[in-house]
């Protein structure tokens, strides 16, 4: 696993801008949260600036897409809505695309690394939409440099195919889930946050976010950055970990006062981590755990996941947290609990890694 010893800026080189023209995007991993963003991309308005949407998807949900085209509903739209895309399983049998954004589960990227390295235009950008630490955050190396951390990049794989400099943070703060193939639930809508960390050019997050924002997607830029991904990583590590080992929905598990107590004692250790990251939260762990409580009638997409019988997101969310943790010199003791808990619960299920 990973040392952490401290964060330097990374130094990224300059990039040529984003093409003036309409932007081919593909969305790889069309599960929950990309297929929610890329039936609204489908959907854009020509002067959205969105040329061709594709999206790489695999299995009977794949099947679903390519026969009856992407379906939608949402909370404040709850009749099926159907967007037609180009769907396939092999991301080489699509031209080079301006953008891809990724709605993988953190440790479904990495396996990935070179497909989308091959994907993407010389001049493209990558989007990835997920939960826990992105890999391209940077950590030092050790030796003066920056990397991804191994609990999201295992041997800098995406770090040496893709680089960070191509990449624009994306944080997803909605929830949905796949109703039955091909079709997406919306079930708590919300935003999507877009961003690059201090003294990274943003130009590109201006451009997409426009770009998103006309094919409909509601998105914020929060600034700096970290504090939206640091402020994400506080919900996820505690909601989606208790609700995952206690199997419970969001607003059932905040019921229980000790799984409350909990959940706010994971929370305050992950905002030490943020705050040694120099993140401001906007509110305590109290008041956050309390506002779940009362508003998220939803299975996080970790127990999702535990339900469905996939691995779980672990490594991503929870070991990378506790790996920043380390660099500060931060035990994070409840965080640590529930994270071996998870550890033990998807070896019984899956067997140890190899
Ligand atoms: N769901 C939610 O409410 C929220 C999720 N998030 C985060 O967003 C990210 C995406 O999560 P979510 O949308 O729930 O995940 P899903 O599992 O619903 O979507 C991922 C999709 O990618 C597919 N996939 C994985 N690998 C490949 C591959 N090699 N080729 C083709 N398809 C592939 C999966 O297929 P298969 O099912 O066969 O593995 C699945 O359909 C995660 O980081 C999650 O934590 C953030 C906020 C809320
Ligand atoms: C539940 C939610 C919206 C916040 O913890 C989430 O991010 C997830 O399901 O992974």
């Amino acid at each position: 696993m990973t040392e952490v010893t401290q964060t330097p800026p990374a130094d990224l080189p300059d990039l040529p801008d984003l093409p003036d023209r309409p932007l081919s995007i593909c969305v790889v991993g069309a599960g929950a949260i990309g297929g929610a963003i890329a039936a609204q991309l489908a959907a854009a308005p020509p002067e959205a600036g969105i040329g061709a949407v594709s999206v790489v998807a695999r299995g009977a949900h794949l099947a679903a897409i390519q026969a009856q085209g992407l379906r939608l509903r949402t909370t404040s739209a709850p009749d099926i809505r159907t967007f037609q895309v180009t769907a396939t399983d092999d991301p080489d049998s699509l031209p080079a695309q301006d953008v891809i954004i990724t709605a993988l589960k953190g440790h479904q990227i990495p396996p990935m690394a070179d497909q989308l390295a091959r994907l993407l235009a010389p001049h493209g950008r990558i989007l990835s939409v997920v939960n826990g630490l992105p890999w391209w955050y940077p950590i030092s190396d050790g030796n003066g440099g920056t990397r991804g951390a191994d609990e999201v990049d295992p041997g800098g794989a995406l770090w040496s195919a893709i680089g960070p400099a191509r990449a624009i943070g994306a944080i997803a703060f909605f929830s949905a889930f796949v109703e039955e193939p091909g079709l997406i639930n919306v079930n708590n809508e919300g935003y999507i946050d877009l961003g690059r960390l201090p003294g990274q050019d943003t130009r590109d997050v201006l451009r997409m976010a426009e770009v998103m924002q006309a094919a409909g997607l509601s998105i914020r830029r929060t600034q700096p950055f970290q504090n939206a991904l640091w402020n994400k990583i506080m919900g996820n590590a505690a909601l989606n970990s208790v609700c995952a080992v206690s199997q419970t929905p969001v607003h059932k598990a905040l019921a229980d006062p000790v799984l409350m107590q909990f959940v706010v004692a994971i929370m305050h250790e992950v905002q030490a981590v943020g705050l040694a990251e120099q993140v401001v939260f906007p509110t305590s762990p109290e008041q956050r755990a309390q506002a779940a409580r009362e508003k998220l009638r939803i299975k996080p997409s970790t127990l999702q996941d535990l339900e469905a019988g996939r691995p779980m997101e672990i490594e991503p969310i929870f070991g990378a947290a506790l790996a920043v943790a380390r660099s500060h010199g931060l035990g994070c003791p409840n965080l640590a609990l529930v994270t071996a808990m998870l550890r033990a619960i998807d070896r019984t299920r899956f067997g140890d890694p190899a």
